[in-house]
């Protein structure tokens, strides 16, 4: 699994304040939407792209375009509904595919509650964003129903992330598929509860629960 973690100011003092207590739900979306912009800049680095040509008013010009087929964004609900727009800002021409997943706070397993995804991936570009790679189930769960589909090359936007997720993630699809995580920070551990320490709390409910 190839990691990309985010070094810029930018970044990092969004992040600051998105993990403050303090910031309201208004403003966590508002940096959400921001970061996912910045980070997806990075994330479509290896966008499959073709060449053309374009006729300016002056001359013809040689120009590159996005390939065909177009790139499939997949937010991971809810939370991950919080990076979308951030996301289409800059890939305005993407298909979107949605995944509704939810951790059982208990027992931290994984349900998939909502799937509308197109039936045959094979040879999609696909980026997941999702604010936050915890354990790993929760990204593992929907990479495979990536592959299901033909998907062999997944990116993961993420906002922040624990080392036990991505060693989860890095040892599963070693071999198997080519998977890419960007996030904006990588942090030090999960706690007990499988909260991600220092994390920014449940970004589910600070985007869409508590004002
Ligand atoms: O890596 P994991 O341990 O699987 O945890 C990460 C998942 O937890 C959060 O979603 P949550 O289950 O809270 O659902 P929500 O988006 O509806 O809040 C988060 O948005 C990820 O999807
Ligand atoms: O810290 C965490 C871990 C999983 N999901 C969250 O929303 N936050
Ligand atoms: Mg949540």
């Amino acid at each position: 699994m190839d990691l990309h973690i985010a070094d810029h100011p930018l970044i990092a003092h969004k992040l600051t304040v998105l993990r403050d207590r303090s910031t309201d739900s208004s403003r966590f979306r508002t940096l959400a939407d921001e970061l996912v912009t910045l980070l997806a800049y990075e994330a479509t680095r290896n966008i499959r792209t073709t060449s053309t040509t374009v006729t300016t008013p002056v001359a013809e010009a040689s120009g590159t375009v996005l390939a065909s087929p177009r790139p499939l964004v997949v937010p991971i609900l809810r939370a991950g509904l919080g990076m979308l727009e951030g996301m289409l800002k800059i890939l305005p021409t993407a298909e979107v595919g949605f995944l509704g997943m939810v951790r059982d706070e208990e027992t931290l397993e994984v349900d998939a509650y909502a799937e509308r995804l197109p039936a045959d991936l094979t040879g999609r570009q696909v980026f997941v964003v999702d604010p936050m790679l915890a354990t790993g189930g929760t990204l593992a769960m929907a990479i495979d129903f990536l592959l299901e589909r033909g998907v062999s090359e997944v990116t993961a936007i993420c906002l922040v992330s624990a080392p036990e997720g991505v060693e989860a993630i890095s040892t599963k699809y070693e071999g198997i598929a080519e998977v890419t995580v960007h996030t904006a920070a990588l942090d030090e551990r999960l706690d007990a509860n499988g909260y991600i320490v220092p994390g920014l709390g449940d970004a589910g409910d600070r985007l869409y629960g508590i004002v």
